[in-house]
């Protein structure tokens, strides 16, 4: 892009007193793929964040020193130029302090580029699980991430112009910034990889193993209450340290949702916390209380499961009452499913 393109740019993005943008053109969005594939370095192995189910991922520089983390859509994104035009000018409204920025999109042929803020602590799953760097995170830093999450799906579910489904909530899709501040990435990728299905059953399940809840699992639907159920897997993730697929318990693998609740039942739920953490006692009722939202949110019914905004509240007033959970939704059928290399899944409805 020409620098005189570049201010042309900054012109139909007028930055508000709230930290959001006015995008007023598709234009104003729109980055010429060789600019990017300069920053990218021709999209070198070297520059090469991360893999996932619509394609790698990049780090770029551009030339005015702006970061960035860039997505080059797998070629059979499957839609029409306009109809993409079209999903990316709404997605680009979707704006707020927990989802990723949405910078802009770039299209050549058959390439698709979607464009977004660099951030430098990367994604979530690559520090708690890591077992060095999971120190990095203490218990206020866990919880500002759980909150931080809470309140970026609600905006998604209740607050945005439009109402998105997040539909693949996981640890990977939750970036980090310089003070670790939580941003959910990969939001509106239903619409960007176009994947129909308007009215809440697809038949393209996109989703990750151990985060969907059985009703999207076994028959591809989903609602905001499938967000809420991989939430409460995340948030179980946080507090123990552990991953949901690979959860050990004494040395015997254990589905981590059915631990989470016998352990609950029997009060020994102190028992699944992250031992790395070190809890001081003043926290240990926080940490209780996160378990028990979480438990609620994995619910093996969808209607019983809360609401993201029940939840924010629910973290954010330790006085409000907690329900009691019923079980979750923890013995998943997995042999009709197929897993991709990416760990998401591709599945058929029947
Ligand atoms: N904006 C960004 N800033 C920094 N790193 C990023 C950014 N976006 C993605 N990444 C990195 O690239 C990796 C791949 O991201 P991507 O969202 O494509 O895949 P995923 O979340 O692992 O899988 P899936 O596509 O199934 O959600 C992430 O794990 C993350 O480390």
């Amino acid at each position: 892009m020409s620098v005189s393109c570049l201010d042309w740019r900054k012109k139909n993005l007028v930055k508000k007193g709230d930290n959001t943008m006015d995008i007023s053109t598709i234009e104003s969005l729109q980055y010429d793929f060789r600019i990017i594939e300069a920053a990218t370095n021709g999209f070198s192995e070297s520059n090469r964040l991360g893999e996932g189910g619509f394609g790698p991922v990049y780090k770029g520089n551009l030339q005015n020193g702006q970061e960035i983390a860039v997505k080059r859509l797998s070629k059979d994104s499957g839609q029409g130029e306009i109809e993409f035009k079209n999903e990316v000018m709404l997605v680009a409204k979707l704006q707020h302090r927990n989802l990723v920025r949405f910078l802009g999109f770039s299209l050549e042929g058959t390439e698709r580029l979607l464009i977004y803020e660099f951030m430098p602590n990367a994604s979530l799953d690559q520090i708690i699980f890591d077992p060095t760097k999971c120190a990095l995170l203490d218990w206020n830093t866990r919880n500002n991430i759980i909150k931080g999450v809470a309140r970026g799906l609600l905006y998604l579910h209740e607050d945005s112009r439009l109402r998105i489904i997040h539909r693949d909530m996981k640890a990977s899709n939750v970036l980090l910034d310089e003070e670790m501040n939580p941003k959910i990435a990969d939001f509106g990728m239903a619409r960007l990889f176009n994947i129909q299905d308007t009215h809440g059953s697809t038949s393209r399940v996109v989703g990750t193993y151990g985060y969907m809840p059985p009703e999207y699992m076994m028959h591809g639907q989903f609602s905001v209450k499938s967000d809420v159920f991989s939430f409460g897997v995340l948030v179980l993730e946080i507090i123990t340290g552990q991953k949901n697929q690979c959860f050990k318990i004494d040395d015997r693998s254990e589905f981590l949702l059915s631990y989470a609740w016998r352990s609950w039942r029997h009060d020994t739920a102190s028992d699944m916390i992250d031992p790395t953490l070190m809890v001081e006692s003043s926290s240990l009722q926080e940490i209780m209380r996160n378990i028990h939202i979480s438990l609620l949110c994995v619910q093996n019914n969808a209607v019983d499961r809360p609401t993201m905004a029940a939840v924010v509240l629910m973290l954010n007033s330790s006085s409000l009452t907690l329900q009691l959970p019923s079980e979750p939704a923890f013995s998943i059928r997995s042999s009709s499913i197929e897993i991709s290399g990416s760990g998401s899944y591709n599945q058929r409805s029947s």
